[in-house]
């Protein structure tokens, strides 16, 4: 069945590059806990329950659509959920986040994932959510698919959950580059499969999380994190093509990685996502205007007074100009943020 036409595609016009009536915007972790019907749903459901569940998954999809006026809607999931796939147990603990009580602890444990697995079968629900939500949303906004990097996935899967440091996961970039890389090429298989497959189910745009990209700077980076995301874009798109389908703009979000900044500008991608750490001029002196950038609020900039929070929002938007640029924050919003909040950044965005 053809997908409703759309009618909102400012986030795919920014991301090309192409002219917009005015800025799009979104919110990493738009679906979420700041919501109280996402509580609602939460508490009748475990987590991965929600993802593995397409009319759940659409549901808190939705959720921030129909109170907000967002120009794009992402799918809810995890970057959780490939490591899973490969056969690691990942627990969702309230008020602890993931739990993998199984980390890999030495080289030999690469062996216990299942390298075989068919991910595009494995993660098939995510599919299904996917087609399901773009059927749903009736074309009112983009949809976007997403997966995690393979170093942020590696530092999970060593870790076996979030770490301040990531001593254990670096680690093994220190004492088994050989093995790491093995894990990452794995990683960054399963990553190209598993967004080829949401591209196929209707995904109308991508975004890959490097989240743990600041533990690393610029050595680190440029070995075990830079030729897996390059990889990955070229091959996405490269595979895209192949199957028939458009061509869709893919985003990098590499936080705290300003130190790789324009290597990440030439890196394969349409759009790249800025943390609140870099001057919104500086970034664009950098990259020019060869790729859209996105971001970069300090999501706590969205506890101040509304009046104070206008003003962050309007210097944001006057630094990074009209051309080529994203409205978001610089990571995910917090639970406890207030939905009012999220409500005035948005208007003062559209105000502009
Ligand atoms: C590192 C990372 C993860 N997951 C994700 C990242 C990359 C983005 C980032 O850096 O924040 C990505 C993610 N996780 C979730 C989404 C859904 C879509 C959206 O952005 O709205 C997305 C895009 C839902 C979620 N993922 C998680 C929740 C809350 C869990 C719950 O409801 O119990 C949600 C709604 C849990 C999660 N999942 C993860 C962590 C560290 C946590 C705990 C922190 C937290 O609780 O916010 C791993």
């Amino acid at each position: 069945m053809a997908f409703p036409v759309l009618k909102n595609d400012r986030i795919l016009r920014a991301a090309r590059g192409e002219g917009v009536d005015r800025v799009p915007i979104w919110i990493m972790r738009q679906a979420g806990r700041y919501l109280p019907e996402f509580r609602e749903l939460r508490s009748k459901h475990d987590f991965f329950t929600i993802c593995q569940t397409p009319d759940l998954a659409a549901e808190a999809s939705l959720q921030p659509i129909r109170r907000f006026d967002l120009d794009a809607c992402i799918i809810f999931s995890d970057i959780l959920v490939i490591p899973q796939a490969l056969g690691m147990t990942v627990e969702m603990r309230p008020g602890v986040g993931p739990v993998l009580p199984e980390p890999l602890i030495s080289p030999e444990d690469i062996h216990k994932l299942d390298s075989a697995v068919n991910i595009t079968q494995k993660l098939y629900y995510v599919g299904e959510a996917i087609t399901l939500t773009r059927h749903k949303l009736d074309g009112k906004v983009p949809l976007l698919g997403f997966a995690g990097a393979p170093w942020t996935l590696m530092g999970y899967m060593i870790e076996g959950g979030g770490s301040k440091t990531l001593s254990k996961a670096k680690a093994w970039l220190y004492q088994f580059p050989d093995a790491s890389k093995r894990l990452l090429n794995m990683l960054t298989s399963a990553v190209v499969d598993y967004l080829v497959m949401q591209a196929l189910a209707g995904a109308q745009m991508l975004q890959v999380f490097e989240s743990s990209a600041e533990h690393l700077g610029p050595e680190l980076f440029k070995d075990y994190a830079l030729p897996y995301i390059q990889q990955i874009s070229l091959r996405v798109k490269a595979l895209i093509k192949a199957k028939g389908l458009d061509d869709l703009p893919m985003t990098i979000f590499a936080k705290g990685a300003h130190y790789a900044l324009q290597d990440l500008a030439e890196s394969g991608y349409d759009v790249v996502g800025l943390d609140w750490t870099i001057d919104p001029e500086e970034a664009r002196g950098r990259v020019g205007y060869s790729v859209t950038l996105q971001g970069n609020l300090d999501p706590c900039a969205l506890y101040a007074p509304e009046a104070e929070l206008r003003r962050y929002t309007k210097e944001m938007l006057k630094k990074f100009g009209k051309n080529r640029y994203i409205a978001n924050l610089g990571h995910g919003i917090y639970p406890d943020m207030k939905p009012d909040h999220v409500a005035t950044l948005i208007a003062a965005v559209h105000e502009e």
